[in-house]
């Protein structure tokens, strides 16, 4: 008797903290970040709804720029928000994002499963690209937003799957 395949399908996310450079990224000419910007952040958000997957984001949420949180405001949220997603994502930057190091730091600190976005042949932080000895993370190096989504789903599926695994410090 012959079975057929089960088709593949990622296990189901229920939320996911997406960060990464937002005031840089602000033009002060418009007050918002550029529409390639919005898009790169905008892909990813969609490739997460479209599975369900609750997506909490800053620079959605405070469109863009345009409408700003006070420093407060941002502060608490993105901790809140941190602490209830599944997964935290993010982007570290080039240049180097400061509220995404400080979001990345709470994360670990929480023990939350991590996958941090770096480009390809860029140079990051040693606490950052040393992350992996310390905490449940991957780090997904990439050379365009397409390749972030094909890579997403399998970098999350590791971090969940070891999730509530001891990390063994390195
Ligand atoms: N108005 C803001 C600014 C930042 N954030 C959060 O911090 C990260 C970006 O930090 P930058 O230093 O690059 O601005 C980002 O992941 C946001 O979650 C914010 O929530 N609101």
């Amino acid at each position: 008797m012959t079975t057929t395949p089960k088709p593949r399908t990622a296990p189901a996310v229920g939320s996911v903290f997406l960060g990464g450079p937002f005031r840089q990224l602000v033009d002060p000419r418009t007050g918002v970040m550029s529409s390639g910007d919005q898009n790169v952040f905008s892909r990813l958000i969609e490739h997460f709804e479209s599975r369900g997957t609750t997506v909490y984001n800053a620079h959605r949420r405070e469109a863009w720029g345009a409408e700003f949180l006070s420093p407060a405001e941002a502060t608490r949220l993105d901790h809140d928000e941190i602490k209830a997603a599944d997964v935290f994502v993010a982007f570290p930057g080039v240049p180097a994002s400061p509220g995404t190091h400080v979001e990345i730091g709470w994360a670990s600190g929480m023990g939350k499963p991590m996958v941090l976005l770096l480009e390809r042949d860029e140079d990051y932080a040693f606490l950052v690209t040393g992350l992996e000895s310390q905490a449940n993370v991957e780090i997904l190096r990439f050379s365009g937003t397409e390749e972030i989504v094909e890579r997403l789903d399998g970098a999350v599926a590791r971090v969940l799957g070891r999730a509530g695994e001891p990390t063994v410090i390195g």
